[in-house]
């Protein structure tokens, strides 16, 4: 045993599961329980009627309760990861992981339940009796052959979707990239030959599923830690296995290996040696899917069979074989559906839909969105990437048609694209937003200066940055508070090695810093004097002036003290970028119902409409970014004039500038905040809008209606708000609010860098 991974991840592995709280999950309540009448409600005497309701109608359990969107991860412990027998206990953080993934890629709740229990028949009767608390119930890494029994008798007791997802999860996988990689190859499935490191659950899982795709299996040979499977072996064999086993005299994986068109590795680390690979097919497919250390490193793979194609069980390379792909969207699909099971015919569909997502050019908002990183299908590109928004989008609901088409499913959908459009919120509601830009910012990571670099918001996202190669942190700080808060955070990151620190009291740039200060603002009424200690004590002009002078390539300040005074010392050191007329600001409110863009939330108190149309066209080429077309509403009291007050006039005006100045946006006004957010309600009041469906751009007319919607949708909607996005300096530079936390700094750091990749 040993997973063999870095010193420095093992460290930062467990200062993650260890702060700022003990594991990945909590659980939180749904519901208001803030007073008398609440608590009368939830529980007794109100929670009686729920009681009696499903006493009288079971399936209202359903509408009830949580638990039709509640899935058990169930493991014993026994085959976890490549680590073996672990137990029940050390399998936790693997199960709150599955848990957490579960909910991130597919908003699925789950409690993870790790049982003491090694024989078959006590596995069965704990996981059978917590029928009345599940939607669903996923199996983990339990070991064959007793998973395969498990699951078996599981399905035939319960009446709930029993899925193993080491054995079909990652079958549906592996199905999808060897489907992918012989289109590539020109290869015919019936023709390849495959050989397997492993018998166990995913391995006999894979193989089944190769074969119902058209692999036949006498081109397969399976090896395990006994070596090769062949017909009257003794030792280590159990039916499933032997279903595989040849008519051979070959005895080692070595024996077996020359010819082999697919390698499926899910066994060990390091079992597949390279000069093993001289002796494969042309153009081989090799999956070294043990995790977390993989049969053979890609690079020895690749150095060894140029030709090859590989793929991986980790994040860290190309084609990522992991099961997540797929088991937040199987199960997604089939408890959008009520569905009894997964079966077959469900996981045929989910197969189908992930190799056609991979052979889906991605569409041209994405691309721009991925830089570099949207890969077209190839070699690199076998399936989607685990972080692809569509695979939920895809794969869900190919899922729960086919539970339907099949008779599993007892509450059918009834309009599909309403369901689509329920995912797609989905996605936008959750981080999948900040994706695009994270990506493209760890393409080429810039110098990002913190003004306020001792505040454990800033050491806790500058950890975050430098692990995930986002930006290159500079901080300003005193050296000794730096160093006794990144200790008393547990942070492992030390200034002078990963990260630069500004000590402000003792800064050898200091002379020219007050120099530069002098040059740039000494016409703005700023004294040498002045200027000699602004330098010396106020963090904002010291990163504002790094910025000016090349030795930053973005400033993030205003965790401290008001926006005001932090927007005028940007306005005095950078100044405004070239065309533009005045500085603005859009906030980002990232809510249940989806993702909105305000603005101008923070500057302008009553912009002009020659501004609200510079601010608008500036505001929608900041949302394409993310990733999203903008759809544009300025937004009045007045709609589509029903009023002639100033302020409405003014949106029609700036509505006429922005027409002639961008006439490609999609924009229209003065309208409502509900016509806005409604395609119904704008049908009504105006049936030929140049706006379609909802609005995700809201230009507001004055800073009072922009903050106060700021505030209230933050307040009340429980809003994920990103930014303030700052609009207009030469550089970029961005003045965050008291409130923002460490992921908020994380998220307008990866805005800042790619603002600043885009720099001339
Ligand atoms: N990328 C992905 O999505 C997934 C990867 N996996 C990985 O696959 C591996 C197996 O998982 P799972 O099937 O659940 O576990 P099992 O315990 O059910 O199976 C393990 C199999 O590997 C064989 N094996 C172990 N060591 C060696 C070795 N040195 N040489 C050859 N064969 C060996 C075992 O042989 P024997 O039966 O003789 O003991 C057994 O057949 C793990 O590393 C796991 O992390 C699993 C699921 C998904
Ligand atoms: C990915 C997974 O489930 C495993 O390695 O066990
Ligand atoms: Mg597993």
């Amino acid at each position: 045993m040993g997973s063999n991974i870095s010193d420095d991840l093992k460290s930062a592995a467990l200062v993650y599961h260890t702060h700022p709280k003990p594991g990945k999950l909590e659980i939180q309540p749904t519901k208001p329980l803030g007073n008398q009448r609440d608590l009368a409600l939830a529980y007794s005497p109100g929670v009686a009627a729920a009681c009696e309701a499903i006493v009288e109608d079971p399936d209202r359990a359903g509408e009830l309760t949580a638990r039709q969107n509640l899935v058990a991860v169930v493991s014993n412990g026994s085959a976890v990861l490549g680590l073996g027998n672990i137990g029940p206990l050390a399998s936790k953080p693997v199960m709150e992981g599955k848990a957490v993934l579960f909910k991130k890629f597919a908003g699925i709740d789950v409690f993870d339940i790790e049982i003491k229990a090694d024989e078959v028949e006590r596995i069965v009767d704990v996981v059978a009796a917590l029928e009345p608390t599940f939607g669903g119930i996923n199996l983990e890494d339990i070991k064959a052959p007793e998973c395969f029994d498990v699951e078996e008798q599981l399905k035939a007791r319960m009446d709930i979707p029993v899925f193993h997802d080491d054995q079909h999860g990652t079958a549906i996988i592996v199905g999808a990239a060897v489907t992918n990689a012989m289109v590539l190859a020109g290869k015919d499935l019936s023709q390849i030959k495959v050989v397997t490191s492993g018998a166990g659950a995913a391995a006999i899982a894979c193989l089944n599923l190769l074969v119902t795709l058209g692999v036949k299996r006498e081109n397969i040979t399976v090896t395990d830690i006994e070596g090769v499977v062949y017909q009257g072996r003794e030792a280590q064999m159990d039916r499933w296995k032997a279903v595989y086993a040849q008519d051979t005299q070959a005895r080692s994986l070595a024996d077996v290996i020359a010819g082999a068109d697919v390698f499926l590795g899910l066994s060990a680390a390091g079992v597949l040696k390279p000069h093993l690979l001289e002796k494969m097919a042309e153009r081989p497919l090799i999956m070294a899917l043990a995790n977390p250390n993989p049969e053979i490193m890609p690079d020895e793979a690749q150095a060894a069979r140029p030709d090859a194609m590989i793929c991986t069980g980790r994040s860290d390379y190309p084609n990522q074989v992991n099961n997540v792909l797929c088991f937040p969207y199987i199960f997604r699909g089939a408890l959008d559906v009520a569905a009894t099971t997964i079966n077959e015919e469900m996981k045929a569909a989910a197969v189908k839909a992930i190799a056609a997502l991979a052979r889906e050019a991605p569409s041209e908002v994405v691309a721009r969105a991925y830089g570099g990183e949207a890969r077209p299908f190839g070699k690199q590109s076998l399936i989607p990437s685990p972080f692809d928004p569509r695979l939920i989008l895809r794969i869900a609901p190919a899922v729960a048609r086919a539970a339907m088409e099949s008779g599993v499913a007892r509450r059918p959908i009834a309009d599909f694209e309403v369901y689509e459009d329920s995912l797609q919120r989905f996605v936008f509601r959750s981080g999948f937003l900040m994706k695009p830009l994270i990506t493209k910012a760890r393409a080429e990571p810039k110098r990002v200066i913190y003004a306020e670099g001792e505040d454990e918001r800033v050491l806790r996202a500058a950890q975050v940055l430098l692990e995930d190669g986002i930006a290159r942190p500079i901080l300003i700080g005193r050296p000794s508070v730096v160093e006794t808060r990144l200790k008393r955070f547990g942070l492992s990151i030390r200034p002078g090695v990963d990260f630069e620190l500004v000590n402000p009291e003792d800064d050898p740039r200091y002379r020219d810093y007050v120099a530069t200060y002098l040059d740039v603002a000494g016409r703005k009424g700023i004294t040498p004097d002045a200027a000699r200690t602004l330098v010396r004590t106020n963090s904002t002009v010291i990163g504002a002036i790094a910025v000016r002078r090349g030795d930053a390539d973005a400033l993030i300040c205003g965790l401290e003290g008001r926006f005001a005074s932090r927007l005028r010392h940007i306005k005095d050191i950078l100044g405004l970028a070239p065309g533009v007329r005045e500085y603005s600001a859009m906030s980002l409110m990232i809510t249940n119902k989806g993702a909105y863009f305000l603005a101008d939330t923070h500057v302008r108190p009553d912009p002009t409409a020659e501004e609200i149309a510079d601010m608008t066209v500036a505001c929608a080429e900041h949302v394409t970014r993310f990733g999203i077309a903008p759809k544009i509403a300025l937004v009045s009291h007045s709609d589509f004039g029903s009023a002639d007050t100033p302020s409405a006039m003014k949106m029609r005006e700036a509505l006429q500038i922005i027409r002639e100045r961008a006439p490609a946006l999609e924009v229209d006004g003065e309208m409502q905040a509900d016509t806005a957010l409604s395609q119904i309600i704008r049908e009504r009041v105006m049936p030929h809008s140049r706006l379609e469906g909802e609005a995700n751009v809201l230009i507001m007319p004055n800073l009072d209606a922009a903050n106060i919607a700021y505030q209230l949708t933050k307040g009340l909607a429980d809003a994920l708000p990103v930014g303030p996005i700052l609009i207009g300096p030469a550089r970029p530079a961005h003045v965050v609010t008291p409130s923002v936390t460490a992921r908020g700094i994380v998220n307008i750091t990866a805005i800042a860098v790619v603002e600043a990749q885009a720099a001339p």
